[in-house]
């Protein structure tokens, strides 16, 4: 039961990208593909009245078992009792907004013979991801993790992901980042090809509009993207399927898998052999492996020995492979085993697809509800690109486009929940409305730090629920909530995109402090490129309401059957 409740949550991580969902693919499977009941995507609810289901004899077992094992209070903490039927019944998150606004800023979850401090509270954000980052680390979900990303930065133990970040966050360098633009748009304007054939051919049979499940395209569209950029490997998936990548899905899937059994049977010396899934799981994990370490072979075969300085300052409008492989093998004094390479390759691999997919894929599916925000959208690619294409200095002027993805960000979350469990113990501050004294937790509590109700409390954000990307423009004060600053767009200047610094922690879409994403920039311009170039050609509605679009959580918030939309040329190209 504790590896259940503690699993499931995990899953709901996009960094651990456990699931992969498009239906595109035939080995789209989701184990704990949670069905929200009654559930509208658009209006989530901030009433406190919850439709309370009633305890089944399982809940009232498990909440006995907690009882009894728990190992009670943690100090004062408000206490919310969770129910088995809140795991089956919709995605987790969503319970765990509704207890927010029950229980407050920081409670505890009581699940079985299991508990957890769910955290809603930007103070207290702040003191575990940044001010105390490294009295917690990753907990279950370096459990779950390692046997795909090995020593990859998220589930690296912390020797080693101080030695791999110094390397891998200077190689995300401003050059970089300016190269990959033409990757972005290369990338994207295969996607834009692929639809425009699929126009012609059905203008040929009198049609001018197509149905297509943007989410399967949005994640081949990242998958090339992640590929070219991390180790200049084409999987080139928006045209074709990759047996490589095929291999990396059932890796993840076998992951979730057994996340979510109760009986680590995999470990029994003769279930590698025996277990049909198991076999086929080594089989996924030699496929990859054996990719990676060709590409790893050849970088090192031409490698070019430099200091981090000179890297940085290549000329990459000359340079074929622009890749983070191929810097981290150049990079002077960084030498390491090919093994700690491929880990890094995987980390990164898996962290950068789904989640930017994502993205993309809740950001059309807001501007659908919204036609007049979709207009303005429009109108500032024509006034900025026209038909041109999209250069760094165009993406600088793309204000709204970049706005509309941050808003996704904050209404859909990729991870809704970040896993942390404290080494020693520690006393959280109390948060809002909580207790002054704060609360003391011992060493080996596990913790959520719910991104999902951050981002849409009503304490700190105006229309929570609201698809409002023009929102980030303004100024909020801090309004007497003690500790937090409130939000100020010139706490960053020069940021291209609202961040935790803005927001004092009320805004996460990419963690903060030490364990901050490194790939945020790469992501942020990836989407923003990705996104303005289906809008400059293509109007965009969904296929049926919006209410159809069932909601569904592995590793990220996705969609049960797709994003089906219907997609044509726009009228005024
Ligand atoms: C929209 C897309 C993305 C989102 C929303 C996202 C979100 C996040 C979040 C929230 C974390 C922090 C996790 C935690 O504190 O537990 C994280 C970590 C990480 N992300 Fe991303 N990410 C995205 C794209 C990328 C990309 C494109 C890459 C690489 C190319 C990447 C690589 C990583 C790595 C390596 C870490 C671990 C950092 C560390 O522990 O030092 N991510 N990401």
């Amino acid at each position: 039961m504790t590896s259940f409740v503690a699993s499931s949550a995990a899953l709901l991580h996009p960094c651990n990208e456990l699931s992969y969902s498009s239906s595109r693919n035939d080995f789209y499977q989701s184990p704990v593909t949670i069905k929200p009941k009654g559930f509208s995507i658009r209006c989530m609810s901030t009433s406190t009245e919850k439709s309370k289901t009633k305890y089944s004899l399982l809940d009232n077992a498990s909440n006995f078992l907690t009882n009894v094992l728990s190992g009670g209070k943690i100090g004062s903490m408000p206490t919310a009792e969770g129910a088995i039927t809140d795991l089956i019944d919709r995605p987790f998150f969503f319970s765990l907004y509704d207890w927010f606004l029950e229980h407050g800023a920081v409670y505890k979850l009581a699940f079985g013979p299991k508990a957890f401090v769910v955290v809603s509270d930007p103070v207290v954000a702040r003191h575990i991801l940044r001010e105390n980052a490294f009295s917690y680390d990753k907990g279950v979900l370096a459990d779950i993790l390692e046997p795909i990303m090995g020593k990859g930065l998220i589930p690296a133990d912390l020797d080693t992901w101080k030695q791999r970040r110094r390397v891998i966050a200077p190689a995300f360098h401003a050059l970089y980042l300016e190269a990959m633009v033409k990757v972005f748009n290369d990338c994207s304007e295969r996607m834009i090809t692929k639809v425009d054939e699929l126009l012609d051919g059905e203008e040929s049979g009198g049609r001018n509009i197509i149905d297509m499940d943007l989410e399967a395209e949005f994640s081949s569209l990242a998958l090339d993207i992640i590929g070219i950029g991390v180790f200049n490997y084409d999987f080139g998936s928006v045209t074709k399927e990759s047996p490589v990548i095929k291999a990396v899905y059932g890796t993840l899937f076998e992951a979730e898998h057994r996340s979510t059994f109760y009986i680590p049977y995999w470990k029994l010396p003769l279930a590698r052999w025996l277990v049909p899934r198991q076999r086929k799981f080594r089989n996924d994990l030699r496929v990859i492996n054996d990719c990676l370490d060709e590409l790893i072979k050849n970088a090192k075969d031409t490698r070019q020995e430099a200091d981090v300085e000179k890297l940085q300052q290549r000329d990459y409008s000359n340079l074929k492979d622009a890749s983070l492989l191929r810097f981290l093998v150049d990079m002077r004094g960084a030498d390491v085993d090919d093994r700690q390479l491929r880990d890094d390759l995987m980390t990164m691999l898996i962290a950068g697809h789904e989640t930017t997919a994502a993205v993309l894929t809740w950001a059309v599916f807001l501007l659908a509800q919204h036609p007049n925000k979709m207009k303005k959208a429009q109108s500032e690619i024509d006034l900025v690109l026209g038909l041109g294409k999209l250069t760094l200095e165009a993406l600088k002027k793309l204000e709204y486009i970049r706005l509309i993805v941050v808003e996704s960000l904050r209404l859909y979350p990729q991870p809704p929940l970040l896993i942390r469990r404290t080494l020693k113990s520690d006393k959280l501050p109390g948060g809002y409305k909580g207790s002054k004294d704060g609360y003391s937790i011992p060493a080996g509590t596990d913790i959520f730090v719910s991104v999902y109700n951050l981002h849409r409390s009503p304490y700190f954000w105006d229309n929570p629920n609201e698809f409002e990307p023009e929102r980030f423009l303004r100024k909020k004060e801090s309004e007497g909530i003690e500790g937090w600053a409130g939000f100020d767009p010139s706490r960053s200047p020069g940021a291209l995109y609202p961040n935790e610094i803005i927001s004092d922690f009320a805004f996460l879409p990419f963690g903060g402090g030490p364990r901050k994403c490194v790939g945020d920039q790469f992501a942020l311009m990836e989407s923003t490129i990705a996104l303005a170039m289906l809008l400059q050609k293509f109007d965009v509605e969904l296929k049926g309401s919006a209410d159809s679009v069932e909601i569904v959580t592995g590793a990220t918030i996705h969609t049960k059957n797709g994003l089906w939309c219907k997609v044509k040329r726009r009228s005024t190209t």
